[in-house]
């Protein structure tokens, strides 16, 4: 099976968790977006759901394939969220942002009752930190930000280049107005100490450690489907 066949069996399996009637939160990546295609088939049959997207990317192809949507600030409590990952750890701590939409993803996971990871076996990890950390930084005194965050990475003993998010030769600019730095930190076995770190620095926004959020990863691989639980 392709890769793009495991995201969208992965996302099949996700779907089996919708049922009539929720407010979804809607992730953004390429896995997000076979759980939009085939979320679609479902309302075009005639299921009520009302989704929150977590970018303007996953809210164009909603509108495009005719899923309702709402705002969070219409809508601030939600069932349940399912969006893509960068990487997994046992615990189900993540890494996302690689599309950089990791701000309104995390605001949107936090403001539902559950969030379902979908992914490929890929994005299973022992540790984190293979997959560049994205932070997302306010565009004012971002290369103090990027010393202060080298600065509190090294505290902690993590060190390795942080670089800001290019697109077509521009800084790489986030629905919010931001820019990306991705931090090649390694191993990060402290993500609460890292997060805590992250937070305390004024010119960052958010970091894509996404820690306590997920609670159910659907993982597809060569062997079908794994249900990862998070520990309670
Ligand atoms: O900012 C993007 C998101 O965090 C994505 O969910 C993440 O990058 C995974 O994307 P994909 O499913 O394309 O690997």
């Amino acid at each position: 099976m392709d890769a793009r066949q495991l995201k969208i069996e992965a996302a099949r399996a996700a779907l089996a968790h919708v049922t009539d009637g929720m407010r979804l939160g809607i992730g953004t990546g390429s896995t997000a977006e076979e759980f939009v295609r085939l979320l679609a088939e479902k309302v075009a049959t005639g299921m009520t759901v009302i989704g929150v997207p977590t970018s303007e990317r996953t809210a164009a192809l909603c509108s495009e394939l005719g899923v309702p949507l709402t705002t969070l600030d219409e809508t601030p409590e939600l069932d349940l969220t399912i969006d893509g990952a960068d990487e997994i750890d046992p615990e189900l701590t993540l890494i996302k942002g690689g599309g950089g939409a990791l701000l309104r993803e995390k605001i949107v996971a936090a403001a539902s009752a559950r969030m379902i990871v979908i992914a490929d076996r890929s994005k299973l990890v022992e540790t984190l930190g293979a997959f560049p950390l994205p932070i997302e930084v306010n565009r004012f005194g971002r290369r103090a930000t990027e010393i202060a965050v080298a600065a509190a990475a090294a505290e902690l003993g993590l060190s390795g280049p942080i670089t800001l998010r290019m697109t077509g030769g521009q800084p790489f600019v986030t629905d919010g107005g931001h820019f990306i730095l991705d931090a090649s930190f390694g191993r990060i076995p402290n993500t609460r100490a890292l997060s805590n770190a992250l937070h305390a620095i004024p010119g960052v926004v958010e970091h894509g450690l996404f820690i306590g959020l997920a609670s159910v990863a659907v993982v597809a691989g060569a062997n079908g489907i794994e249900t990862v639980h998070a520990p309670r």
